[in-house]
Formats: structure tokens, C-alpha cells, sequence
């Protein structure tokens, strides 16, 4: 993505977009350091869609519930070894947020496990982050197992409903 001409950052003191030419290469760097279990920040400014798409953030089970995050973090890429949580768990909107799940660095790439939050993705990619553990392509948790799933930090309870749900359907045979 290249730099949108309307583009102001939202988080100036916290984070810098790298924008990159070519298809989806940017990328959000941190400035500041942060501990493990730190906030680094609230999800606070975003729009409910029922439209999924590759820029929005599956916020429930139900459909239609993403979101559509109107602040630099929409520029966090996936890692299947993520250094942050998108935890969008509470009941209270206000309560989002961005946490680390191990230390970050200033000058870190800040990095999040989409499956953790997307059961089916509407627009799958090949992951580029280079981990031992990638998992190559990224659909969403739908095609995962509670294995791969729990090893990533953070996963959001509507992800574990959907698998549950999805291991009780009965088979058609
Ligand atoms: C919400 S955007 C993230 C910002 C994006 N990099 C950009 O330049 O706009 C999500 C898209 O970024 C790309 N992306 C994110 N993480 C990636 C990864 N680990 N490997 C390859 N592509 C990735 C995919 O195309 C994905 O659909």
C-alpha cells in the first residue's frame, strides 16, 4: 500500500508506518519498548461492518460482527509467532485493546496471529513471516487445530466457540 494522500498518523508517540510500494508490504514499527502482558493500546477508533474483508478485524461469532479500524494499527501484520494480541474479548468495547505477549523493542515490527481473531478469511494470503513454526497459508482458525491455535499467545473466545461448535457438527456422510 502506498502512502494514502489523506494519511495522519494516530499514534505518533507509540508507532511508524512503514509504507512499502508493492501489494500489502507496509507495515506498523513500534517506537517505544513494552514488557510482556503490557498495554500498548486501546482499539478505539473503529466502525462495525458486515462486510469482512482483508482490513477489517472479526470482532464476534455472529455474522457481521468486524470491525473496521480507522487508526495506524490496521498496518500490524500477521506472524504465527505474534509479539501482540489483538484481544477484543470484553463485553466493553472501551476495554480493546493491544497488548504484547512478549518483549517489544523499539524499532520492532509489531505483529499479530490473524487467526486469533478471523475464522475464515476473506482474503487468504502466503505468510511471509518467516517463523519456525509458519503454518504457510493463512485462511483462518477454521482450518486449524486447538493445537495450532494455542501455541500462538492470544486467541479471542468466539474463535474457541467456533471450533467447539465446529468439532460437535455431525458429519454428513
Ligand atoms: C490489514 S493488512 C496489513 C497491512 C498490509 N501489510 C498493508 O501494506 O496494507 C493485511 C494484509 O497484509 C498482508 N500481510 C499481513 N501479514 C502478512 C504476512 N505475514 N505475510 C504476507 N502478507 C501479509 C496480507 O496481504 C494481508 O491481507
Amino acid at each position: 500500500m502506498t502512502i494514502p494522500k489523506a494519511y495522519v498518523p494516530t499514534h505518533p508517540e507509540l508507532f511508524v508506518v512503514e509504507f512499502q510500494p508493492g501489494n500489502f508490504a507496509s507495515r506498523l514499527v513500534s517506537l517505544k519498548s513494552f514488557e510482556a502482558k503490557e498495554t500498548i493500546a486501546r482499539i478505539s477508533r473503529f466502525t462495525r461492518t458486515p462486510h469482512a474483508a482483508y482490513h477489517t478485524v472479526q470482532c464476534g461469532s455472529a455474522l457481521g460482527d468486524n470491525i473496521e479500524l480507522h487508526s495506524d494499527l490496521v498496518y500490524v501484520n500477521h506472524s504465527c509467532e505474534p509479539n501482540v494480541a489483538f484481544d477484543l474479548s470484553s463485553k466493553d468495547t472501551s476495554q480493546w485493546h493491544v497488548r504484547a505477549l512478549k518483549q517489544v523493542k523499539a524499532g520492532d515490527p509489531l505483529t499479530f496471529f490473524y487467526p486469533s481473531t478471523e475464522w475464515k478469511m476473506a482474503q487468504p494470503f502466503d505468510c511471509l513471516c518467516g517463523s519456525k513454526t509458519c503454518l504457510g497459508r493463512i485462511e483462518g482458525a477454521f482450518i486449524l487445530s486447538a493445537e495450532e491455535l494455542s501455541s500462538r499467545g492470544f486467541v479471542n473466545p468466539w474463535i474457541w466457540t467456533q471450533l467447539e461448535r465446529k468439532a460437535n457438527k455431525p458429519r454428513v456422510e
